[in-house]
C-alpha cells in the first residue's frame, strides 16, 4: 500500500466521521435503483429508524406524515429529474409514532449527458424552528383578533365594522339583497358618568355590550362599539319590518339587564334609544350616507324622548 493509498484512506475517515457526528444527517440515493447507498447513523438518534431499515425511496416516503407525502414526492421528483438542486420542509414518522420536521436539502448528482445520477442531501431536524414559526403565527392571529376587538367590552370595534360593512355593501349590491344597520346610543350616559363615576360607566358599557350580544343571530349580523357609548347592529340580508323588531329587542334586552339610572331619577333603569334605516344598495350609493340615515334617526329617537326606535321618520 502506497503512502498515497494510507493518506486517502485516512482522508475518508475524517470525512465520515466529521459527516457523523453533524446534527444534519447525510444520505445518499441511487438514481437507477432509488435505493439508499448510505444514510447517516444519527438518523436512528432522530427517528427510531435503524439506518439498514431504509432501503428504498418507498422506505423514506412511507414514513412521511400523510398530508406531506403526495406534494414532497412529486415536488422531489420533479426537480431531480429536471437535474434542479432543492430543499423540502415535512413531517417525517419517528418509530413511536410522533412526527419531526425535517428539511430535506438535496443536490443532483448528474451524469455527463445531464441525467441524473444519484441524489445526495442532508436532513436537518427543523422541528424548534417550526414550533417558534408556529408560536409566532399564533400570536400574530391573536394580535390581528385583538386589533379588530374593542378593548373595554370585547365586541367587534369600529376598525372591524368597516371593513365588514364594505364586504357587506357589494354583497348587497351583486346579490340584490336589503341590508340593515341598527345604531344604537345609551340615553343619559353624561348623566351615568356623573352619578356613578367614569369606572362604573365603563363596567355598565360592558354590561350594555353583554345585553346586546345576545341579539346576534348568525355569523353575518355584527355588533360593534361604534365609539363612546353607542353601538352598532349590522344586519346583511334583513328587510326593514325584521330589522326593526331586532332593534326593539335591543332596547328590551338592556331593559331585561336591570341596569339601575338613579341619574335620571329614582328606581329608573339604563335605556337605549335607537334609529334603523334599510336600503337595496345599487353601484350608484355609498355606504356612509346609509349609515348617516340611521343615525339622524337615532337623534329623531333621542328628540321624541328617547327609549325608543325610529325607523322612517320622514329620513
Ligand atoms: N365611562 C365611560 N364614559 C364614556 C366612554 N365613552 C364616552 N363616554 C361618555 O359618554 C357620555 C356621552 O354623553 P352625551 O353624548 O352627552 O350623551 P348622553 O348623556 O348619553 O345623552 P343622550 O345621548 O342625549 O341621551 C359622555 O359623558 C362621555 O364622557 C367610555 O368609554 N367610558
Amino acid at each position: 500500500m502506497s503512502i498515497e493509498d494510507i493518506i486517502r484512506e485516512d482522508d475518508i475517515g475524517v470525512y465520515k466521521t466529521l459527516l457523523e457526528s453533524t446534527r444534519a444527517i447525510p444520505w445518499k440515493i441511487d438514481w437507477e435503483t432509488l435505493r439508499f447507498a448510505y444514510i447517516g447513523p444519527q438518523i436512528e438518534e432522530l427517528l427510531g429508524w435503524a439506518p439498514q431499515s431504509w432501503a428504498t425511496v418507498q422506505d423514506w416516503a412511507d414514513r412521511m406524515h400523510p398530508e406531506d407525502r403526495a406534494w414532497v414526492f412529486d415536488f422531489c421528483v420533479a426537480q431531480s429529474q429536471a437535474g434542479v438542486d432543492h430543499e423540502a420542509d415535512y413531517r417525517a414518522l419517528r418509530k413511536d409514532g410522533e412526527y419531526v420536521w425535517i428539511r430535506d436539502v438535496v443536490h443532483v448528482v448528474r451524469n455527463p449527458d445531464g441525467s441524473p445520477n444519484a441524489l445526495i442531501g442532508f436532513m436537518f431536524d427543523i422541528s424548534e424552528r417550526k414550533r417558534t414559526e408556529e408560536r409566532l403565527l399564533d400570536m400574530q392571529r391573536e394580535l390581528e383578533e385583538l386589533s379588530f376587538k374593542d378593548g373595554l367590552t370585547g365586541v367587534a370595534n369600529r376598525r372591524r365594522f368597516d371593513m365588514i360593512v364594505e364586504n357587506e355593501w357589494r354583497e348587497a349590491v351583486a346579490s340584490g339583497q336589503a341590508i340593515s344597520v341598527v345604531v344604537l346610543d345609551i340615553d343619559f350616559f353624561k348623566q351615568y358618568n356623573d352619578h356613578y363615576g367614569h369606572l362604573e360607566g365603563d363596567e355598565c358599557l360592558k354590561r350594555v355590550a353583554a345585553a346586546l350580544a345576545g341579539i346576534v343571530r348568525s355569523p353575518r349580523d355584527l355588533l360593534c362599539r361604534f365609539g363612546g357609548e353607542e353601538f352598532v347592529l349590522l344586519l346583511p340580508g334583513t328587510d326593514e319590518a325584521t330589522a326593526m323588531a331586532l332593534a326593539w329587542r335591543c332596547l328590551d334586552l338592556v331593559d331585561k339587564a336591570l341596569i339601575p339610572h338613579a341619574g335620571v331619577g329614582a328606581g329608573k333603569r339604563l335605556t337605549l334609544s335607537a334609529g334603523v334605516h334599510t336600503t337595496v344598495p345599487t353601484e350608484r350609493d355609498e355606504v356612509l350616507p346609509f349609515i348617516a340615515v340611521a343615525d339622524r334617526r337615532l337623534y329623531l329617537a333621542k328628540e321624541r324622548g328617547r327609549a325608543r326606535v325610529v325607523a322612517d321618520g320622514g329620513l
